[in-house]
This record gives structure tokens, C-alpha cells and sequence, in this order.
């Protein structure tokens, strides 16, 4: 799930296993602590992060999927009740029941990545959510089974009461811990983009001043804008932020959704799944969203580049082309059409493929000569054109000019042979509008059309230009005033 160009956490490291164990230790701890300042209902927490988190850190690194890391959690679990409770060996069967929460997720999210179902895709959002059902099931049966001795309540509704909250914090931590990634500000950040984080408060705040069951589906409608909006990890991120609050508020009946208080275990428990069902909502929008946006990406990669030889297309260098308009620029624009001479016979001689190979290798020449000097695009069979931001004609000339010889000079290798190719070179030099630079190019394009033909018609392996035109003129008119 997470996107190849973000910052991962690096807390742990496949080649450090006594770090591993000491972060899995500090890490249990930690949320151990924080589930245990929650505890609201009887002796079992309101909101348990620690089997969420821990779940969702054994699933995403396949390499802490070992025993003994396991056994460092169950053993931090089991000193921290040591210490502050006195559970005595009813801490081994409750504890237990949370490895079996952390083992069961582990375990099916790693199964689901070796079958290399880790796209994001809405189905993946809805496994996650069985396989939170199933651990929270098994694991509210063993802790209900065990709890006997601290937990005064009968087996089914401590069974309910596990079941809900397992659920509803594996819901809501896993996908989080899934995709978590160091956040990235962007200066240039607009206050509108706020604006989805914003709605989510305010409904929140609502849910707070309206209160009854259904308030707790008011900050709905904003979660799936944030999903629309934001990335996958920054939904799943609000989503639990948004979801643990608002158990927060109910069992503390600042959410009132109904008139009596306390909050009973039943009332509870249909909070909790409510939440939980509605996290799935934004999570399964973000990872379609996630997914219909990389196809995006792959088919305007597909039409912005030409397949064989990687430079740009001929709608990708309109693309670019229509990019970098109004900004600034120099202030002349040259663009040469290329044109392989008598790139037939090689196809005639040695084979389409050979064609084929010889085309990509000269495109790269191409480009290696132009450099950042300029875009290069195929314009359909060996026809290539180069667009130069040139401070004058001449300059965008000498590059013309340099490539032509680099083509002359460097034969393509095929098969052993050496195959030597020129270039004729047609070029189109005007006066760079930044706000119109398309139009400019498409008026140039003609003018280097024309000059492409006069190169061909001159004996080809040439460039030709109104510059060297009006050069060559000159020259005559000098020659012919000296006679
Ligand atoms: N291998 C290969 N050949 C292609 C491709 N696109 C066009 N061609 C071939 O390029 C050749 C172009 O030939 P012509 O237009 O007659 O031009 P030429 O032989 O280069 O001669 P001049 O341009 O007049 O110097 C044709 O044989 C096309 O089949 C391609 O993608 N791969």
C-alpha cells in the first residue's frame, strides 16, 4: 500500500534484530500504557490501540514475523501487568488473547502480500476488515474465557464487549499502521486544500451538540472528501483519528447518543461497530481512489512517451510544450525536424527490428546531444523533432548542427555490423512568445518542414535554415559586388 516515492519509518531494520526486539518492547509499552489510562469500562479498556498498532507493524515488515519478536510483545505485555496490576496468571490467558489478535492479522496480511495482492484495490480494504472480524472473534473468545477472575460480568457480554472493541481499534489503527509514511508539507499549500479537515471537525463537533445514534455518521460525508483529497495514508490517518475520538466521546458520554448514562456494554458495543463499519467508508473510497489515479498516471505515461525509443510523444510534447507556457524563457525558439536518410533500406536490408533497434538508439542519441538543452519527440516513423529554448538562430543552428555530425560520425552497431546513418535537418528559428508557445511551435514547425524538404532535395545529410539562407545570400551578393 504504501507509494514508492515516500519516506518510510526506519525503526526497524531486517539486519538489526536486538533493535527490532528493543522497539517491539518500548512500542508495547507504550500502547499498553495508553490503553490502560482508557479504561473506562469495568477492568477491560474503552479503547485498546496496543493490538491494532502492534498487528499492523508485524504485518507490514514480513522480516519481525518471527517467534521471538512475537514472544518480546507478549513478554512486555505480561511485565507491564506485573507491575501494575495484580491479575496474577490470569495476565498470561488476557495477554494471550491479544497476541492472538496480533498473530491472526500478521499472519493474513502477510499470507495476502506473498499472493502479491498488495495493489490497493477496495477488495484488499474489505479483507482487511474480515480479518479484523475473524481476530477479534477469536480473540474475544479466549480473553472472555480467561477474564473470569478480574471481570465480574458474565462470558457473552464480556465476549461482546472484547469482540466490539477489538474490532472497531483493528479497523481503524490497522490500515493506518499499513500506510503510515512521514508526512511531507507542501509550502505552497492552499487554504481550500484544509478545507475536507476542517468540514471533519466541525461534523465532529456536531455529532457532539446534536448527539443521538445517529450522530455518530455526521463526520461521514467529510471522511470520504478527505478520501477524495488527500492520500491513502493521510485518509486512513483522519479516519483513525476521527474514529478513536468519537468512541472517546461515547464512552465518556460527551457524545450522548442515548438519554441514560453510564453507557452500558451493549450500548458500547453497537457505538463501536457503527465506527468501525463506517472507517471501512473513506479507507475503500482513498484505495479506489489510490487506484484509478495510478491508471491515470500509467495511461498518460503511455501517451506522453513514444514506446519505442522513450522520448516524448508527439501529444506529449504539445503536453510539455503547453506546461512550461508563460513561464520564463529565452527569448528565441528553435525547432529542428529530423529525418533518418534512406531509413527504408535498413529495414529493406536488415530486418524491421534492426529498423526497430536503430531507431531507439539514435532517439538516445539524439537526446544525449540535445541534453537539457531542449525536449526531443518522435513525430511518427523516423521523423524526430527538437524543440530549443535558444538565446539566437545561430546557436539553435550549431545544435543542429552537432547532432548532425555526432549521427554521421557514430555508427549503430546491429549484429556485429556497424551501420552508418546521416541525418537531414530541417529548422524553424522565431521569437519566443512564453504565453503562446505552442502556436509559436506549430508556425515553426512548418518553417522547419519546409527546410527538412530543401535538406532532402540538397543531396540529404544537411541542415538547412532561413539563417544560412540568407548567409549564403549574402555571400553571393558580396562575391558578385567584388567581380
Ligand atoms: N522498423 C521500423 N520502421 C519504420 C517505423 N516507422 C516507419 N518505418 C519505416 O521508415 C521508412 C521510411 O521510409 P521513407 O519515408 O521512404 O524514407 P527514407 O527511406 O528514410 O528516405 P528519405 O527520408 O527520403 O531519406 C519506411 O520503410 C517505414 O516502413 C518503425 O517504427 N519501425
Amino acid at each position: 500500500m504504501p507509494s514508492a516515492n515516500t519516506r518510510t519509518f526506519t525503526l526497524f531494520d531486517p539486519q538489526s534484530p536486538f533493535r527490532n526486539a528493543a522497539g517491539i518492547f518500548v512500542l508495547t509499552t507504550l500502547f499498553y500504557f495508553i490503553g490502560a489510562q482508557l479504561r473506562l469500562v469495568e477492568s477491560l479498556s474503552m479503547f485498546w490501540p496496543l493490538n491494532g498498532v502492534m498487528a499492523g507493524l508485524f504485518a507490514r515488515y514480513a522480516y519481525l514475523n518471527r517467534l521471538h519478536y512475537y514472544a518480546v510483545s507478549y513478554i512486555a505485555m505480561l511485565l507491564y501487568d506485573l507491575i501494575t496490576t495484580n491479575w496474577g496468571i490470569t495476565s498470561l490467558g488476557i495477554n494471550l488473547s491479544n497476541m492472538v489478535f496480533i498473530v491472526i492479522v500478521a499472519l493474513l496480511v502477510q499470507r495476502d502480500k506473498r499472493l502479491k495482492n498488495t495493489t490497493p484495490d477496495p477488495v484488499n480494504a474489505l479483507r482487511l476488515f474480515n480479518y479484523c472480524l475473524l481476530a477479534a472473534l477469536l480473540c474475544a473468545l479466549v480473553g472472555a474465557a480467561v477474564s473470569g477472575g478480574v471481570d465480574s460480568r458474565d462470558f457473552w457480554p464480556l465476549v461482546a464487549d472484547w469482540f466490539s472493541e477489538q474490532f472497531s481499534t483493528g479497523v481503524l489503527i490497522v490500515p493506518c499502521m499499513l500506510t503510515i509514511t512521514w508526512p511531507r508539507f507542501n509550502r505552497a499549500m492552499r487554504a481550500d486544500h484544509l478545507m475536507p479537515v476542517v468540514v471533519l471537525i466541525v461534523s465532529v463537533v456536531a455529532s457532539v451538540a446534536i448527539g443521538g445514534a445517529g450522530a455518530l455518521a455526521f463526520p461521514m460525508p467529510a471522511l470520504i472528501w478527505c478520501a477524495v483529497r488527500y492520500s491513502l495514508p493521510a485518509t486512513c490517518l483522519l479516519t483513525f483519528v476521527t474514529g478513536a475520538v468519537e468512541i472517546t466521546l461515547v464512552g465518556n458520554a460527551i457524545i450522548t447518543i442515548v438519554a441514560t448514562t453510564p453507557i452500558t456494554t451493549p450500548m458500547m458495543f453497537s457505538a463501536r461497530l457503527g465506527i468501525a463499519t463506517m472507517a471501512i467508508c473513506p479507507v475503500m473510497v482513498s484505495v479506489s481512489m489510490a487506484a484509478i489515479n495510478s491508471l491515470i498516471r500509467q495511461v498518460s505515461l503511455r501517451a506522453d512517451y513514444d514506446y519505442l525509443t522513450q522520448v516524448y510523444s508527439r501529444s506529449g510534447l504539445y503536453e510539455a510544450l503547453k506546461n512550461s507556457e508563460g513561464k520564463r524563457s529565452s527569448p528565441r525558439l528553435t525547432v529542428m525536424l529530423l529525418d533518418i536518410d534512406y531509413f527504408k533500406s535498413i529495414n529493406d536490408n536488415y530486418g524491421h527490428e534492426c529498423g526497430d533497434t536503430v531507431l531507439a538508439a539514435f532517439a538516445r542519441k539524439v537526446q544525449e546531444t540535445v541534453g537539457n538543452e531542449g525536449l526531443v519527440a518522435r513525430m511518427g516513423g523516423e521523423e524526430f523533432a527538437v524543440v530549443v529554448n535558444s538565446a539566437s538562430a545561430e546557436r539553435g543552428y550549431a545544435l543542429a548542427e552537432r547532432i548532425r555530425t555526432t549521427v554521421e560520425q557514430h555508427p549503430f552497431e546491429w549484429r556485429g555490423q556497424s551501420l552508418f546513418l546521416t541525418v537531414s535537418i530541417g529548422l524553424g528559428s522565431g521569437k519566443s512568445e512564453p504565453s503562446q508557445l505552442t502556436d509559436v511551435f506549430n508556425r515553426l514547425m512548418t518553417e522547419a518542414d519546409d527546410y527538412l524538404y530543401r535538406s532532402k532535395k540538397a543531396g540529404r545529410n544537411r541542415t538547412s535554415a532561413r539563417m544560412t539562407e540568407i548567409k549564403t545570400a549574402e555571400q553571393n551578393a558580396t562575391a558578385t559586388e567584388q567581380l
